[in-house]
């Protein structure tokens, strides 16, 4: 090896530059649907039928109680409002939750597997299913893993972000039905498209929120606007 410093000739610096623009061609031709994206998909709400499956049990639990339908729910927290109905069937409403096979039995939202497996096989896409388990644990996480790999496949366990504050979570997207996602960090990373529920359906359009109205709107084209 020379001991000699080496000597950058013009000919040498021709081919660095070169070299350098035939690198930035390749990374702009494998990229050519933008930038990488990392897209997290909330669960309850979005893909599973919290709403239809907590209604479907509490009247076949509790047949003499009085009940909210679909079209009456306002407001995220359905305790809430089952509080407000009545004091004591906050407990019943929360009973329905914490009950065995309630998360596992929860049915598909229309749509929803399937375009959380489209997303995933997307060029440069990251998706990443970000769910909130409630705290009493025994039943709810490990059904919610299972909910994804009977759904979505046992690849899709890699894919799982169980958190109670999603404002920690680095994302460019987060697809949720909770109107407001509040946590330690006050500027989290993502943009939160609103999935409209039965709950939020009656919040006026907010310059704050862009809402996925279902499955069916045009989520293709939220994420090819975030690719720009
Ligand atoms: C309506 C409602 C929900 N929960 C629980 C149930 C789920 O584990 C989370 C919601 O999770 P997401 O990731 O935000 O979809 O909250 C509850 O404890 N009380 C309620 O009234
Ligand atoms: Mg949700």
């Amino acid at each position: 090896m020379s001991l000699l410093p080496k000597i950058v000739t013009l000919r040498d610096r021709g081919r660095i530059l070169l070299h350098d623009q035939f690198k930035y061609i390749s990374a702009k031709m494998s990229s050519s649907s933008g930038k990488r994206l990392r897209v997290l998909v909330d669960m309850d709400g979005v893909i599973a039928d919290f709403e239809g499956g907590f209604l479907k049990k509490y009247r076949a639990r509790y047949p003499n109680e009085p009940y909210i339908t679909l079209e009456d729910r306002r407001g995220f927290w359905v305790s809430s409002q089952y509080g407000n109905l009545r004091s004591d069937l906050c407990e019943k409403a929360i009973s329905i939750w914490e009950s065995k096979d309630f998360f596992i039995e929860l049915e598909p939202l229309p749509g929803g597997v399937q375009a959380v497996k489209e997303m995933a096989k997307m060029e440069n896409t990251d998706v990443f299913i970000c769910t909130s388990p409630i705290k009493h644990y025994i039943h709810c996480p490990g059904e919610k893993y299972a909910w994804i790999e009977k759904h979505l496949g046992y690849d899709f366990l890699d894919q799982i972000i169980l958190t109670r504050d999603k404002t920690v979570v680095t994302g460019d997207v987060l697809i949720d039905d909770k109107p407001d996602i509040l946590g330690v960090e006050p500027n989290p990373s993502w943009e939160h498209i609103l999935f409209t529920a039965c709950h939020n359906k009656h919040i006026l359009p907010s310059s704050s929120h862009r809402r996925l109205l279902s499955w069916a709107d045009d989520w293709r084209g939220i994420l090819e606007n975030k690719r720009l």
